[in-house]
Parts: structure tokens; C-alpha cells; sequence
């Protein structure tokens, strides 16, 4: 008979003796920087990224049944519900031959949060947040130029406020654990990036490379 944890193997990765995925949550308000910052993550170290929100565009773009649903939160800027964003992350976990995967914009509520933990049993290595100020987020946001029908100074507003109010205290949930790994994301692209590597990097590995250098 299987566990509770073959079980949620099973579901996250196809078989029941496959062991869980590695899985970063990189989270942050909208237009921080997360999609920028995880596609030089995943060059560099190897992750898969999985990104919520194009996992729910995609899902729209299928013609799927729950699309119109997903199409209309996602324009006023709110949270679909967590069964269907599992289970489109459950499928990319499944589909993908990588067991390590960056979760960019997920969990952004405490139900998401809960779910995610109830449905996978997965607990995030640690948690990447990108800590922005609102006016550049609204700034990068409104020059992104993707013909994102939420990017717009209407939807944008309802997205920090959901922002401020249910994705906060998800990443306040973390830092409780000791998860959160704090990036100052207020910087030009490359700046940020080093922050980012130092947390990717492992301590013997800096060691080293500094030895290097002095050598
Ligand atoms: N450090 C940065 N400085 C200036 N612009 C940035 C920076 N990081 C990302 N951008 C730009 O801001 C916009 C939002 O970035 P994106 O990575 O899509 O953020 P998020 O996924 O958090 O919404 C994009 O147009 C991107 O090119
Ligand atoms: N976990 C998630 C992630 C995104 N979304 C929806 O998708 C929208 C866009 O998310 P996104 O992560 O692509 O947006 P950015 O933060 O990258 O700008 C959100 O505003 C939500 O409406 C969701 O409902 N649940
Ligand atoms: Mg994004």
C-alpha cells in the first residue's frame, strides 16, 4: 500500500518511487522582476522556470473550459483559484525531465500556499523574494510591452493591492521559517543578478573562487 508521500510523488512526478523536485518559489510584487531575474537563473544554474501567470495565459490561449474564468481574474487582477494553477504546475513538474524548478508568482495566497503544501507534500528550498518599491514597479510594468491585457494603470493598482494584501503575508508565513532570501530588486538588471547568484551560490564555491582571486 502506498504513503501518503508515494502518493503525492506519484502525483507530482509519474511514479511512486520517484523522489520530490527540488522547487524554489520566487516571489515578489508585479513588475519586480521575477520572469528578468529567473531566465538568468535557470542559464546559469541549471532550473527549470514555471511561471503561474504564463501557465495560465497558456491555459486560456488552449481554449480550455476554464479559460473565460481564467481570463476574467486575471484582468481584474485577481487570484484563480488554486486547483487549477496546481494542477497546470503539477503537469509541467510531470512533463518536465528536470527535478528542480523554479515557482515564479506562486504561491501568491495563503490558500494557494496551503494547497500546494496539502496537494505535493513539497516544502520550497527557500523562497526568492524581489523586494521593489511600487512607483518602479508601475513604471517597469507600464514599459513592459508584452500586449499583457493587465498591464494597464487600472488592473496594475488592483494587482499591488492584492499584492499588499494576500501575497505579503505568504512571504511573511516564510520568513517566519527562515526561508526568505531577500533581493534588493530596485537596480539595474545585472546589479540585481549578482545578489541573485550569491544565493544560488553555494558557500565552498565562494570560498574558492575568492582564493582564487587573491591567489
Ligand atoms: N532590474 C530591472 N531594471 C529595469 N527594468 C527591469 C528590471 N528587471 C526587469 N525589468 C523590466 O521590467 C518589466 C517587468 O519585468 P518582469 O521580469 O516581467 O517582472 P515580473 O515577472 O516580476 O512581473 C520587463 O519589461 C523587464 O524587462
Ligand atoms: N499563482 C497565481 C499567479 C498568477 N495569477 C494570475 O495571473 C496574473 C499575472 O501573474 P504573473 O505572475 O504573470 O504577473 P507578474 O507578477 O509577472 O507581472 C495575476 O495578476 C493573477 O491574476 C494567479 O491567479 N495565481
Ligand atoms: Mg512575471
Amino acid at each position: 500500500m502506498g504513503s501518503t508521500v508515494d502518493a503525492a510523488n506519484k502525483g507530482v512526478n509519474g511514479t511512486a518511487s520517484a523522489k520530490k523536485p527540488t522547487v524554489i518559489f520566487v516571489l515578489g510584487g508585479p513588475g519586480s522582476g521575477k520572469g528578468t531575474q529567473c531566465a538568468y537563473i535557470v542559464e546559469h544554474f541549471g532550473y527549470t522556470h514555471l511561471s503561474a501567470g504564463d501557465l495560465l495565459r497558456a491555459e486560456i490561449k488552449s481554449g480550455s473550459e476554464n479559460g473565460t474564468m481564467i481570463q476574467n481574474m486575471i484582468k481584474e487582477g485577481k487570484i484563480v483559484p488554486s486547483e487549477v494553477t496546481i494542477k497546470l504546475l503539477q503537469k509541467a513538474i510531470q512533463d518536465n525531465g528536470n527535478d528542480k524548478f523554479l515557482i515564479d508568482g506562486f504561491p501568491r495566497n495563503e490558500e494557494n500556499r496551503a494547497a500546494f503544501e496539502k496537494v505535493t507534500e513539497i516544502e520550497p528550498k527557500f523562497v526568492l523574494f524581489f523586494d521593489c518599491p511600487e512607483e518602479e514597479m508601475e513604471r517597469r510594468l507600464l514599459g513592459r510591452n508584452q500586449g499583457r491585457e493587465d498591464d494597464n494603470i487600472e488592473t496594475i493598482r488592483k494587482r499591488f493591492k492584492v499584492f499588499l494584501e494576500s501575497s505579503l503575508p505568504v512571504i511573511q508565513y516564510y520568513e517566519a521559517k527562515g526561508k526568505v532570501r531577500k533581493i534588493h530588486a530596485a537596480k539595474p538588471i545585472e546589479d540585481v543578478f549578482q545578489e541573485v547568484k550569491a544565493v544560488f551560490t553555494p558557500e565552498a564555491e565562494k570560498v574558492k573562487h575568492n582564493t582564487c582571486v587573491i591567489l
